[in-house]
């Protein structure tokens, strides 16, 4: 059996991490960002990692979501070992069992709303009436009806997040990743993201968010709390540490 197709440590586990690792190698001297990090989300479960500016969180998300390399360390994501994937590997694993967005909603300006959201769909081999079923359905949700023909630059921040959520979720992905995903909204927008996040864990979604915003990290139901690149703190919102949950010391094996 190839170290690919291996099964996870924890089969229940959308998510595992084990010994995580990076330094970046910038300007001056080499950033620690992450220094040795084990992780385990299981399926339905929404954790926040919170901690200061310079903490490593956003490094920690982009290894989790193949946006970065490991300098070591293994990942699994929905049973899968993907951190020797090449880049082409990782974009379709992306399309396929993952959803991202990021603080600036990463939109492409010269499509319409519509086609944002179709486009992740349509790359992965979704047929365009299905793909177009999909959008529909999910704007609709988010109650962005009759923006279709809007381009992105003509809608609001919080409009333009939520666009960015109906293309992260438009191919039902196990797990979605987000990224200071209110850092540039006024405190409606953040509501509109805590309230829609919130929803959506609790049809079963699977979701790790980085952020700074407390508010924001009420709204799962574990934090981690992460500092100089490692996990200082790691409770469920009932204040029990995971550790003590699982019956492990140090990592961090979840619900059945
Ligand atoms: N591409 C990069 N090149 C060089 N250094 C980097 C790079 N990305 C991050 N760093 C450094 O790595 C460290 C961790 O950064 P990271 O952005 O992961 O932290 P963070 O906790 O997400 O911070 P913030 O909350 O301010 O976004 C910082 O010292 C940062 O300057």
């Amino acid at each position: 059996m190839s170290e690919d197709t291996a099964p996870a440590p924890v089969s229940t586990a959308v998510l595992r991490a084990e010994g995580l690792v990076k330094t970046h190698h910038g300007e001056g001297a080499p950033a620690h960002a992450v220094r040795g990090v084990d992780l385990s989300v299981a399926r339905g479960e929404f954790v926040a990692i919170t901690g200061p500016s310079g903490a490593g969180k956003s490094t920690l998300l982009h290894l989790l979501g193949g946006l970065q390399r490991p300098d070591e360390g293994s990942i699994w994501l929905d049973g899968r070992r993907t951190d020797a994937f090449s880049e082409a590997r990782w974009a379709v694993e992306r399309r396929r069992a993952i959803g991202i967005v990021f603080q600036f909603f990463n939109l492409v300006s010269n499509l319409s709303v519509a086609d944002n959201v179709e486009l992740p769909a349509l790359l992965a081999g979704v047929p365009p009436k299905k793909a177009r079923a999909e959008r529909a359905t999910l704007l609709a949700e988010l109650g962005l009806e009759g923006k279709e023909r809007s381009m992105p630059g003509e809608l609001s921040g919080g409009e333009q997040q939520r666009v960015a959520l109906a293309r992260a979720l438009v191919n039902h992905p196990p797990l979605l990743l987000a990224d200071e995903p209110a850092g540039s909204l006024d405190s409606k927008g953040t509501r509109e993201v805590m309230r829609l996040l919130s929803r959506f864990h609790g049809r079963g979604q699977s979701i790790v968010l980085v952020t700074h915003d407390a508010r924001l990290a009420s709204a799962a139901d574990r934090v981690i709390s992460f500092f100089d690149g490692r996990i200082a703190d790691d409770a469920t919102l009932d204040g029990v540490p995971v550790s003590r949950r699982s019956g492990i010391s140090g990592v961090l094996e979840l619900r059945d």
